[in-house]
């Protein structure tokens, strides 16, 4: 099977003028592919390509100097057709206004390719945390809650961790909405500690839903897993989560890597080891002498890739490279338009990030299920449930690829857009 001939045209028209399409623009453009192919008219598209809402916030805060610094933050609402917003915060200086934009319209795929009840939604703040105190910090995440405290809240926009945002941050927020509603209101926010009402595996949920993605995939290329070799970039939440799932499977983790370097040995690395010595960053390079580049470990031999660290990895410079029968995306954007073309054309079965990495929000809506009913359920309860949601996204996109003879990226928009753009349909507001 091959990419669809659009997607070509797409890419080349940006090649045309010289320029590479933003990850906005191309994840617009997927988005418009897969409603043309859904028979939707460009009106749907007018509507779905940009947030309904986006906030921008002011937010003072008295740092420990004694003096006050204006902090900008964003908040932006892609569609709630289907339900509630859903979508985490991050805190990082190069937050802004397209970005969170950009993956707020994620979102909204990825609930849509759980068939969650939300759509998609998005916050970050410009700033960098790792020079801020915990007090400064404390101060930050409350005045951030008190900005966008209108348009929040656990039936309308439901936020959640994201880069450099953790449990304690959500606990702030959670605390302070909870004040300003004069009620306890944890379903406010997701992510939160297990003290006050987070959810059982959530931690490791990304890397979980990761798991199943290769899982199944193998089934599809008729490859064990016992025994498969595996090459995971980026050692972080998910990387170092999916290296312990996959060795506890029998697979072989041949590569590993984080931001200053890479590790491969073909007879397999000592995980177990390489779990204990990673600081909490995700770097463990560094304690090694005998390392190798990240663009070297992409190109190595194994079975199955997983770009677990950032975006643009695989691109028309080393598509025609990579050795893995599968990859897999558990990083957000990591393989270019181009790329998807190329690595599909190989016959390289490539599991989008929409899909990959979804198991995330899908816990995050099993935290809120249970803040709402206020009932909680064990790990072995999430491992389940996530499990059969993620099989079932997995085969539905499956599915549309074969229905509609298209790759997976664009059968995933398919599948992450329709819901969204019936329900639009059926409100009337198309
Ligand atoms: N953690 C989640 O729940 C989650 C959910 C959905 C998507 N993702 C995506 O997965 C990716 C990783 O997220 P995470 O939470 O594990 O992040 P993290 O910050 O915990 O870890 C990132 C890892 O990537 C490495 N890295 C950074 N820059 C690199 C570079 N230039 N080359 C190679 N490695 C580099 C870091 O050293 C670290 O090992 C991101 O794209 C993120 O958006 C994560």
């Amino acid at each position: 099977m091959s990419t669809t001939k659009e997607l070509n045209r797409l890419q080349s028209q940006s090649n045309e003028d010289g320029k590479t399409l933003s990850l906005f623009k191309s994840t617009q453009n997927v988005v418009h592919e897969a409603l043309d192919k859904l028979g939707y008219s460009d009106e749907m598209f007018e509507l779905l390509k940009e947030p309904l809402r986006m906030l921008t916030v002011r937010i003072p805060v008295r740092m420990d100097n004694g003096k006050v610094e204006i902090f900008t933050g964003y908040r932006a609402q892609h569609n709630d057709a289907v339900g509630p917003t859903k979508g985490g915060v991050r805190f990082h200086p190069d937050v802004n206004e397209e970005e969170v934009k950009a993956l707020s319209l994620w979102m909204s795929l990825k609930c849509g390719i759980a068939n969650l009840p939300y759509g998609g939604g998005k916050g970050g703040i410009i700033c960098e945390p790792r020079n801020m105190s915990f007090r400064e910090l404390e101060g930050l995440s409350r005045g951030y809650v008190r900005a966008i405290s209108q348009v929040v809240g656990p039936t309308k926009d439901i936020p959640a961790p994201d880069v450099f945002t953790n449990s304690q941050i959500m606990a702030w927020m959670m605390d302070e909405y909870s004040r300003i509603r004069e009620f306890d209101s944890p379903g406010f926010i997701t992510g939160k500690p297990l003290a006050l009402g987070g959810s059982q595996g959530r931690e490791s949920a990304t890397a979980r839903g990761v798991t199943i993605c290769i899982e199944e995939a193998a089934k599809k290329k008729g490859l064990k897993l016992k025994g498969a070799r595996v090459i995971i970039q980026g050692f972080g939440n998910a990387g170092s989560f999916l290296a312990k799932f996959m060795h506890d499977a029998g697979a072989k983790i041949v590569g590993i890597s984080d931001a200053y370097g890479a590790l491969y040995d073909k007879e397999g690395l000592d995980i177990t080891h390489l779990l204990s010595k990673r600081d909490s960053y995700g770097t463990v390079t560094k304690l090694y002498k005998n390392t190798i580049t990240n663009e070297a470990l992409l190109k190595s031999d194994c079975d199955i890739l997983v770009p677990a660290a950032i975006s643009n990895q695989i691109t028309l410079e080393n598509a025609h490279e990579i050795k893995a029968k599968i990859v897999v995306e558990a990083a957000n954007g990591p393989t270019t338009l181009e790329a998807t073309k190329i690595l599909t054309d190989r016959d390289i079965f490539l599991v989008p990030d929409v899909l990959a990495s979804s198991g995330g929000v899908t816990v995050s809506y099993f935290e809120w299920v249970q803040n709402n009913q206020g009932y909680y359920w064990t790990e072995e309860d999430i491992d389940n449930k996530l499990r059969t949601i993620m099989e079932n996204s997995f085969e539905n996109i499956y599915h549309a690829s074969q229905l509609y003879q298209v790759d997976m990226r664009l059968a995933a928009y398919i599948t992450g857009v329709r819901r969204m753009a019936e329900a639009s349909r059926f409100r009337g507001w198309i």
